[in-house]
């Protein structure tokens, strides 16, 4: 990792300790081994172990274990945060019946853009999972342990296009893989309506597809293979949204998508 980027990840985590306390020691003043947010197994059952912060909020960030680079976080924004999060794009016009069903904005996000992005970085830094080598990108092994890897989590900005979809009833994505004039690194979050996407790997030769359930506040973060060798959909025609057995029901869905342009030379 560039020495900027260490310096800037060690500043962003003394403000985030001092304000939220010190997640990786436990009560005894011993390191932990445990990563915040993380789900501990003991004997008996499972326990979900969050750090002593005043609010919070740390978050549970969980891989997609058959496909590398893929990752959600189901906990990231509190039902607050999600009516807060729609309030805004209500307001700035994005859920109005005349509006079309996606919106796209490039260049300086909105104000509300910029903490999801912000709150991202700061949630992927908490959780003790980025990546400090920059070598980890090209790794086969790097999806159990690397969240995001670090020269992405720290371009800046983060993110600078923005899509808001919005999905009624029986209405999803068709199979793709993001437009290549996006840059690597790429944010999901759903907002209202649970759903199932799939992906489905570009080099397979079987249709085997590996579904995820997004829910309302959760967050995807897509790199490296997820983002460019699996194409994703979401199919809300009856029949397709199982999850565990169980068709979901269904309302609208929206989602913001965040993503950063290729620099054009
Ligand atoms: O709505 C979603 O969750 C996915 C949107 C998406 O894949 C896209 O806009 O490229
Ligand atoms: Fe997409």
């Amino acid at each position: 990792m560039e020495e900027v980027e260490v310096e800037a990840e060690e500043e962003l985590k003394a403000i985030l300790r001092e304000a939220f306390g010190d997640s990786s020691s436990d009560s005894d003043g011993e390191p932990s081994h445990d990563r915040p947010g993380r789900v501990k197994a003991n004997d008996s059952s499972h326990e979900i172990v969050r750090p002593d912060t005043i609010f919070g909020d740390s978050h549970i960030w969980e891989p997609i274990t058959e496909i590398n680079g893929l990752w959600i976080c189901r906990d990231l924004l509190s039902g607050d945060q999600q009516s807060s999060l729609l309030s805004a794009l209500e307001k700035d016009g994005y859920l109005s019946e005349a509006s079309h069903n996606q919106a796209m904005r490039f260049g300086d996000l909105p104000p509300w853009a910029l903490e999801l992005s912000y709150l991202i970085r700061e949630s992927v830094v908490m959780s003790g999972y980025s990546s400090e080598s920059t070598d980890l990108i090209n790794s086969d092994e790097c999806n159990e342990t690397c969240l995001f890897p670090s020269e992405l989590l720290w371009r800046e900005p983060l993110f600078n296009q923005l899509i808001v979809n919005i999905y009624q009833p029986g209405e999803g994505i068709c199979a793709h893989v993001d437009l290549m004039r996006f840059e690597d690194g790429i944010a999901i979050i759903s907002l209202e309506s649970s759903c199932v996407m799939h992906f489905t790997s570009v080099e397979a030769e079987v249709n085997h597809k590996i579904p995820v359930l997004l829910t309302p506040g959760s967050v995807v973060l897509m790199w490296g293979e997820a983002r460019f060798l699996w194409k994703h959909e979401i199919n809300r025609k009856p029949g397709f949204q199982k999850w565990q057995g169980q068709e979901l029901d269904q309302k609208r869905r929206t989602s913001v998508t965040l993503r950063r342009l290729r620099q054009t030379e």
